[in-house]
């Protein structure tokens, strides 16, 4: 194969960790958007990130419990002081400006709705307290519930509306009042899996319309790939990777992103098509590479032998034990250790011919054409 082609044609993509933003970040600081660097300091934990935005971009905040996310979210609505860097919001600094005063948006998890209040009432309080007068803001609340599908809901308290129906009210709430910045505190997570796909569509169809900065936290990763066109990655307080949602799932720079976009992650030095990793075995790859360099591959392209294979054309075969088994969609996922740890999808059936159980020792297979090596 040609692998200088393919070499030249995935290096130009594979280095998405710089800090820059999704676009319209130009160097001399564009005026639109959101232009922020988030110094917040917790106890020890320090978050230091650098967000930028261009009007109309959605950008999701990912990583593990306690990375920062919602501090830098808190940091963003003024709820948080900063202890460093700026923020600027459409060319104007924030930073000094109290949270009522900023012109961003707040939806939390938890929707904190007024119980008092019917859902109109609860929408028109976002222009209320932006001065609007009673009888205007309560008219602007009723198109919102109207766009949001609520109509019929008006007045209805808090109380008897469902989990998602409370969410789209909440939504509601921050889009009157026309925030400049809006942002999004795992919006999806408090509802059950069926409201959540319907309301996962309804927010992408909101956001989409949406023509000013959206920043949203999640957990899921589908969340953030249905929702975003931006991620960022923060593990203990820093940027480890951000791209393009379909970038980032490619091309995992961390063990978090590779086990949140399902793939096997390893990192070794090229030596054209074999990858040494260190104290492990190599991998034969498709890609001709030299130098520090990552390799995946999903854990459906592993095959389990319970023999040594003498006649694969596989190029990478490994001998594992098997570490623990659990159901995975209508697959088993096998946790192998040994050579090279990794994770292997396999049938039910496959799965009982193989009679693996903790313990079993098998020979896992690996195309070099299934794995994908790209510079670390
Ligand atoms: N009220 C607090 N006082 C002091 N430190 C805090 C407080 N809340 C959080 N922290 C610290 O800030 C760190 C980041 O917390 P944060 O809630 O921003 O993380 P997160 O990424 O949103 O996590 P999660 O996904 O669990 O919500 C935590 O590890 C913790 O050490």
């Amino acid at each position: 194969m040609d692998g200088r082609l393919v070499t030249g044609d995935r290096l130009t993509t594979g280095t998405g960790t710089g800090t820059g933003g999704p676009r319209g970040a130009d160097a001399a600081g564009s005026a639109a958007g959101l232009d922020a660097r988030l110094v917040v300091e917790r106890g020890s934990f320090r978050l230091d990130v650098t967000l930028t935005a261009a009007p109309g971009d959605v950008v999701a905040l990912l990583g593990p419990n306690g990375a920062g996310k919602t501090t830098a979210l808190r940091a963003l609505a003024g709820l948080l002081p900063l202890s460093g860097g700026h923020l600027r919001l459409d060319g104007e600094r924030l930073d000094r400006t109290p949270p009522e005063a900023r012109p961003v948006g707040v939806v939390f998890q938890d929707h904190l709705l007024f119980p008092h209040l019917s859902a109109l009432d609860n929408v028109a309080f976002g222009p209320r307290c932006h001065g609007v007068r009673k009888a205007e803001a309560r008219a602007q609340a009723a198109v919102w519930l109207d766009r949001m599908g609520l109509a019929a809901h008006a007045a209805a308290k808090p109380r008897s509306l469902s989990g998602g129906q409370a969410q789209r009210v909440a939504l509601a709430r921050a889009l009157a009042t026309h925030p400049r910045l809006l942002l999004l505190d795992e919006p999806l997570a408090a509802l059950d899996a069926r409201t959540r796909l319907d309301i996962r569509a309804q927010l992408r169809r909101h956001l989409a319309g949406f023509e000013a900065v959206a920043v949203l936290v999640t957990h899921d990763p589908l969340d953030a790939m249905v929702l975003a066109d931006h991620l960022v990655v923060i593990e203990n307080g820093r940027i480890v990777q951000q791209g393009s949602p379909a970038h980032v799932a490619r091309h995992p720079r961390t063990d978090y992103i590779a086990q949140l976009v399902g793939l096997n992650l390893y990192r070794g030095r090229a030596d054209g098509h074999t990858v040494h990793v260190p104290d492990g075995p190599s991998i034969t790859t498709s890609e001709d590479l030299t130098g520090d360099v990552f390799v995946v591959f999903p854990p459906g392209a592993v095959t389990l032998h319970r023999e040594r294979p003498h006649a694969s054309s596989a190029r990478n075969v490994w001998r594992c034990e098997v570490a623990g088994l659990e159901t995975h969609g209508d697959q088993i996922r096998a946790d192998l250790t040994g050579d090279l740890p990794l994770v292997a999808d396999l049938t039910t059936v496959a799965a009982a011919e193989l009679d693996l159980h903790p313990g079993a020792v098998v020979w896992a297979t690996v195309k070099a054409a299934q794995t994908h090596a790209y510079r670390a």
